[in-house]
Order: structure tokens, then C-alpha cells, then sequence
């Protein structure tokens, strides 16, 4: 049913205001993979999007000529549920380029190639194994769907990652290595700053280390067309009475059902207000990064241990830095564009070339209040520190690209950071086992709440599936079947 809403005062005139089963919030892979399999449940479904796009973090463009992933991209060898999806949507994908010497610059600046382990000294080499080992082994003691439920939860959730480095390993470089690949690689924030469980839930996510330093594992391959490519499928495949573009949904009117409070996971009534279109549901999914929740009023009010606890997830921020040159020079001095240096601006670096392009791209990544240094810079200086960067690595060839973009996540409002939310020291233990409870009839999706796949578009498949498996449930569960509510 579809009908002109005569009373809101919105900024859109002729809002459209629809009837669904489930209103989800967001298109990003988590909202559409739950609209996806709800509506092949036999469900009407609404989407609201708050950009003119789909994808959310995950966002394909050609600038300049060049085509660029601004945001997720690689799919890990490991990554089941976003691998079955890809050859659910017939979707073909191509390795990276991994061939030839990777680069290490140490603190001293001297540069290495290297292949295989890190050119460090021997002892320092056993140090990051013991380090590692110790991390699998606490790793294997936590559920990564529910981490809170560990007997020492509390007391992990309250020990600085960084400190508990530190107490283990007085190797300094070691350490450095080991919380490079947690705090800058994944959650993109200093290891001072987020505790021991929020570091082993990001392991156990993983299912080990290893899967996520060894980048033949972790940057296994990528989608051809792009990661976006994938929502925009879906999308398409939902088409356009499913997902609406341009609104972002600010407010949220919700009752549980007759029993309730107790009535949580049951269906209720929703209104979703966006900007071009009010829906009306027995269920809304709230699709969007935990750090944004605040930004939707709920009427009435979540209750109080939510709104608390809504405001100890915060976004990393990490600069996705790329510049395409007219070959992938690096190769003929036989490296494989792979390349670290922690104390370096630019981190880490690697070949990200699509497959049979004879122009070379390179990516790069800086991390938190490296980030924050150089969004403060002019814009010409901004991209010399950055080139300079990417020079120190593989030489003054990389000086001279002839296409250069940096993701800014952090500007982007309906985003606010990259790559994901996170929990501040103490936070997981105490607020966690909230994260994947409905309120009434809301229920809430996304990566950064996911245990398998955490952080990750994979994660945001295995959420998506399961909200919309937990929503089907509760529909069958009120005896409301299939296309019941249809319109
Ligand atoms: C730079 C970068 C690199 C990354 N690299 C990788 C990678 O290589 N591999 C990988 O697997 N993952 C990677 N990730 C992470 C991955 O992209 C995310 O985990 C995943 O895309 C999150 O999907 P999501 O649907 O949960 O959230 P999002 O993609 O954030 O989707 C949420 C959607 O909600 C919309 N929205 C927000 N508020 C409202 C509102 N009020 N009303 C309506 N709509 C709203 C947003 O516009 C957005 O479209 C990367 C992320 C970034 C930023």
C-alpha cells in the first residue's frame, strides 16, 4: 500500500508512506542481506537508505580514470558466508597480486626485502611466536558471539592491550609488531585505548592470529566490479519499491507487542520516519554502525541500559590512501608491493592492481592520530607527506601517480570513521550481552556487532541472515505467516 503522507512537515513534499512487514534501516551489506533473505521468507520488506547509494562502507568509483575501492574490499580465504553469497549472486573474483619480495622499514629507517618472516633478529622472532601463542590460547577460550560470557571477562575487559603486551615481552619491537596488526591493522585505534577482550574477541572473530596477519589469508582476493558491486546486486535484485535512497530515517516510533515489555523479539508496531518515506512494520532492523544509533530518535526512549550503553562504541579512523601509476613498477624490481613499517606514516602498503589492468595501483593505510596529522595538512602537502610515504617503500617512482585518492570516512556522516566500531576499555564486558537483544520490535544488524566475521563484510552477511532467520522465527512464532501482512 502506498500513500502520501498529508500531515508531517518533511523537507520532502509527496513523502510516500508504506506498509510493511519489516522496515530495515540501512543498505549497507548487513541491512540488505536481512531484506534479502526476509523477502525470500515470503516478507515485504521496506529499505531506507540514508545516502544516494547502496553499500554503506563498502563504496567502488572511478576517479580520474582509475577505478577505486574507497572502502572494504578483500575477502579472506576463510570468509565462508561472504564467499557462498558471492556464488549465490554468480559474482567471479581475482586474486591479488602477491609475487616477489615484500618491503620492511625498521625504526632506524633502514629498509629490508624480505619474503616469508619478518627480517628480525632471531630472538625477536621467537618473541612475537611466544606473543602470538599467547594470544591464540587466550583466544581459544572466547565465544566471539558472546565474549562476556568468559570467567574473566570483567578483569580482561578493564587491561589495556598495550599493558598487557608489555607485561608479557620486554622485546620492543616484538610488541610492536604483534599490536600493529591488532590496533592499526584492525581496530584502527591505539592498543592503549581498547582492553585485552575487545583484542581477543577481534582474534577469536578471526579464529586465529594467523588469519589475520598472514595476508594471503586475509587479503585472499577481491570482487570484480567492486565490493559494492555486491549491494548493488541485491539491491537491484530487491528493486526500487524495496529500497529507498536519500532517506535517512531520524526518527522511530515503536510499541511492543500486546504482552508488552516482556514482548521483546515479538512483533510490534514501527513507524521508521525518513526524509521521503514514512513505514509503518511489525518489525524495524537497525542496520547502521552501533555509533550511530544516537543519531535516530526512538519514541518512546530506549531503555536506560541501552542509551548507556550506546555510548561506549566509538569508530576507529584509519586513511585508505591509493595512487595509480602507468605500471606496476614495483613488480620489475621484483616486489610484491607489500610492505610495513609501523613507525611510518603510511603503515602498511600493498598492490592493489585489478587483475589484468596494465596500470598499477597501490594502497596504504594510516592509522588514528597519524590520520588526524594529515587531514590537518594542505591539501598539496597532504599528498606530498603521503607520497613520500609511499616512497620510502618502493622509491621515488612512487612520486608521481597519475591518480591519488584518500578515503575520508571520518567526514562522512552516515559513517563518522573507519573501519568499524569498537568498544572503549571496559565496555565489551559490561554492555556487550545488550548488542544482539531486541528492543520490542526492534532489532539491530550490523558487522560491527557480529561475532564471526566481526569488522568485516562477511560479518555483515552472517548477521543479516541470522536477523532475518531470528525475525521469521518470531513471525511463526505469532502464528503470522508469510505474505500475511504483504502489500
Ligand atoms: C576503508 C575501509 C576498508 C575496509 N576494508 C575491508 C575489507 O577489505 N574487507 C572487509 O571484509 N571489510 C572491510 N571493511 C569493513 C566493511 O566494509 C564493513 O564491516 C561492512 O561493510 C559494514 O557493513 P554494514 O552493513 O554492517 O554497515 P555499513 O556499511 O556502515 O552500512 C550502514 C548503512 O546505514 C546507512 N545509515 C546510517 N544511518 C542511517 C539512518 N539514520 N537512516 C538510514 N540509513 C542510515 C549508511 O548510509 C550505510 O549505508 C572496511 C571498511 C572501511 C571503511
Amino acid at each position: 500500500m502506498t500513500t502520501t503522507d498529508p500531515t508531517t512537515p518533511e523537507p520532502h513534499a509527496g513523502k510516500k508512506v508504506l506498509e510493511r512487514d519489516v522496515v530495515v534501516i540501512g543498505a549497507g551489506i548487513s541491512g540488505l542481506m536481512t531484506a534479502r533473505r526476509l523477502t525470500q521468507a515470503g516478507r515485504s520488506v521496506a529499505v531506507l537508505e540514508a545516502r544516494e547509494r547502496v553499500g554503506g562502507r563498502t563504496w567502488s568509483d572511478t576517479i580520474d580514470g582509475e577505478f577505486f575501492e574507497i572502502g572494504g574490499q578483500w575477502v579472506s580465504s576463510d570468509q565462508d558466508a561472504l564467499k557462498a553469497l558471492l556464488r549465490e549472486l554468480g559474482k567471479e573474483t581475482f586474486q591479488r597480486y602477491r609475487e616477489g619480495d615484500s618491503v620492511y622499514i625498521s625504526r632506524d629507517g633502514a629498509r629490508h626485502t624480505f619474503q616469508g618472516d619478518f627480517p628480525v633478529g632471531e630472538s625477536t622472532l621467537a618473541e612475537i611466536d611466544r606473543l602470538v601463542e599467547a594470544l591464540d590460547e587466550l583466544a581459544s577460550q572466547i565465544d566471539a558471539a558472546a565474549p562476556w560470557e568468559h570467567p574473566r571477562a570483567a578483569e580482561l575487559d578493564r587491561i589495556q592491550f598495550s599493558s598487557w603486551l608489555h607485561s608479557l615481552s620486554e622485546d620492543e619491537e616484538a610488541i610492536r609488531i604483534v599490536d600493529h596488526y591488532i590496533a592499526a591493522g584492525m581496530l584502527t585505534k591505539h592498543s592503549h585505548t581498547f582492553s585485552v577482550l575487545q583484542a581477543m574477541l577481534m582474534v577469536a572473530s578471526a579464529e586465529k592470529f594467523e588469519h589475520l596477519i598472514d595476508e594471503g589469508i586475509l587479503l585472499d582476493e577481491r570482487v570484480v566490479g567492486g565490493m559494492q558491486s555486491v549491494s548493488e546486486q541485491i539491491a537491484a535484485e530487491l528493486g526500487d519499491d524495496v529500497v529507498h535512497l536519500g532517506t535517512p530515517v531520524r526518527r522511530l516510533e515503536w510499541a511492543a507487542g500486546e504482552e508488552g515489555a516482556a514482548a521483546d523479539g515479538q512483533p510490534g508496531r514501527v513507524t521508521a520516519h525518513g526524509d521521503r518515506v514514512t513505514v509503518t512494520a511489525r518489525f524495524a532492523v537497525v542496520a547502521v554502525p552501533p555509533n550511530l544509533y544516537s543519531a535516530i530518535e526512538y519514541v518512546p526512549a530506549l531503555p536506560r541500559p541501552r542509551l548507556v550503553a550506546h555510548q561506549h562504541q566509538s569508530m576507529g579512523l584509519v586513511i585508505k590512501a591509493q595512487a595509480a601509476y602507468p605500471t606496476p613498477f614495483w613488480r620489475e624490481d621484483g616486489l610484491s608491493g607489500t610492505g610495513f613499517a609501523s613507525h611510518e606514516r603510511v603503515c602498511e602498503v600493498y598492490d592493489n592492481t585489478v587483475a589484468g589492468d596494465e596500470h598499477g595501483m597501490i594502497v596504504g593505510f594510516i592509522v588514528g592520530e597519524r590520520a588526524e596529522d594529515i587531514w590537518a595538512l594542505p591539501e598539496e602537502e597532504r599528498r606530498r607527506a603521503v607520497l613520500e610515504s609511499f616512497a620510502a617503500y618502493f622509491g621515488e617512482q612512487a612520486l608521481e601517480p597519475i591518480a591519488f585518492y584518500l578515503s575520508d570516512w571520518g567526514s562522512e556522516e552516515w559513517t563518522r570513521g573507519a573501519y568499524a566500531a569498537s568498544y572503549d576499555l571496559g565496555g565489551l564486558s559490561r554492555w556487550g550481552h545488550l548488542q544482539n537483544e531486541p528492543v520490542g520490535p526492534l532489532f539491530f544488524a550490523s558487522s560491527d556487532i557480529q561475532g564471526a566475521g566481526y569488522m568485516h563484510v562477511d560479518g555483515g552477511v552472517r548477521i543479516g541472515t541470522d536477523t532475518a532467520a531470528r525475525l521469521d522465527t518470531a513471525f511463526r512464532a505469532a502464528g503470522v505467516e508469510p505474505a500475511l501482512l504483504s502489500v
